[in-house]
């Protein structure tokens, strides 16, 4: 009887048992704070581990506060504290790292978040080798690569559970068309692919329900760089954080609906992908069915019109320089 229930129990992951351990690394940042909060609220997160190099235990006993179910913990910035706060999740969200100033690209804090990226994914790759990791720290294009090769020197890597968090491209691009068409944005799905930043970002009008917006230079232009709209208006103070968390909060969600066995989640992510690799693009942002083992499907581009045609060739020559940077950096820089 004891070992018949033993071994029922393992039978069942912990997320078929809808007990889900999410983490976040960098949680008392700018967007650490808020996705946190986002994460308290959502009844599929269980167990909530909060990490930081200064200030997680204090988040934590304040989103603690929270009169939701799951517990939260805040973990001490000692080596320990991070293997301690990795130990079983089943997502991690990385959103540690320097944001931008007025003026930078994502690619000028490479130099900073490389090293801090390279540093947690060791980490992750110790104490959560099975863990979907949701990578949010810039440069994205760069940073993903990095995790990959860091799983890899491991022996661990597996890509089916490593994403870029490409979500709030679509979640602007949602928006900005519905304030152009005057409609409302939950009825705006527009795909968004390529890498997350700059020309790298490719919305596909042609494929929503506005195709005549694929001629609108305007448009295109503010979704590429939506991003910079914010660091301008913060002045020095950061980048977007509150939009950031919430699209953090919506990868999170779906990645954990399909974990808990929804069928048909897509989301669109920065992944380790077959559709351009002929190209020498290994990583690439699309639409990609989400299953109980991470990236269930990653779904092709779709038909695309001659102006989307050239946008494209555009993001391929930035992209791959991109990623090519991200894995020299981990060659050239082992780390410890
Ligand atoms: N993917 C996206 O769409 C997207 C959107 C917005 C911002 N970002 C990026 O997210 C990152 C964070 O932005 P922010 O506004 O929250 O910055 P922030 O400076 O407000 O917060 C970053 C946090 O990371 C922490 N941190 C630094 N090094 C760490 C380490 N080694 N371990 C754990 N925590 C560490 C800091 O202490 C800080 O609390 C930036 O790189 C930014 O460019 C990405
Ligand atoms: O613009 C930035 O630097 C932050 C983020 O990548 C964004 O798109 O808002």
């Amino acid at each position: 009887m004891f070992m018949a229930s033993r071994i029922q129990t393992r039978a069942f992951s912990a997320s078929a048992r809808n007990l889900s351990k999410v983490t976040v690394l960098g949680a008392a940042g700018g967007i650490g704070q808020p996705l946190s909060l986002l994460l308290k609220l959502n009844p599929r997160v269980t167990e909530l581990a909060l990490y930081d190099i200064r200030g997680a235990p204090g988040v934590a006993a304040d989103v603690s506060h929270v009169n939701t179910k799951s517990t939260v913990k805040g973990y001490d910035a000692t080596p320990s504290g991070l293997a301690s706060a990795l130990k079983g999740a089943e997502v991690v969200l990385i959103p540690a790292g320097v944001p931008r100033k007025p003026g930078m690209t994502r690619d000028d804090l490479f130099n900073t978040n490389a090293s801090i990226v390279r540093d947690l994914s060791k980490a992750c790759a110790e104490n959560a080798p099975d863990a979907n990791i949701l990578i949010i720290s810039n440069p994205v294009n760069s940073t993903v690569p990095i995790c990959a090769e860091v799983f890899k020197s491991k022996g661990v890597y597996n890509p089916k559970r490593l994403f870029g968090v490409t979500t709030l491209d679509v979640v602007r691009a949602s928006r900005f068309v519905a304030e152009v068409k005057s409609t409302d944005p939950k009825d705006e799905n527009i795909t968004v692919v390529g890498g997350h930043s700059g020309v790298t970002i490719v919305p596909l009008f042609s494929q929503s329900n506005h195709p005549d917006l694929s001629s609108n230079d305007a448009l295109i232009n503010r979704v590429q760089f939506g991003g910079d709209e914010v660091v301008k208006a913060k002045d020095g103070a950061g980048s977007a954080t509150l939009s950031m968390a919430m699209a953090g909060a919506r990868m999170a969600e779906s990645v954990l609906r399909a974990a808990q066995g929804e069928k048909g989640v897509v989301e669109p992510t920065f992944v380790d992908s077959p559709l351009y690799k002929d190209q020498g693009i290994e990583f690439f942002s699309s639409k990609v069915e989400l299953g109980p083992n991470g990236v269930e499907k990653v779904l092709p581009v779709g038909k695309v019109d001659a102006v989307e045609e050239k946008l494209l060739e555009a993001c391929f020559a930035d992209l791959k320089k991109n990623i090519e940077k991200g894995q020299k950096f981990v060659a050239e820089n082992p780390g410890n």
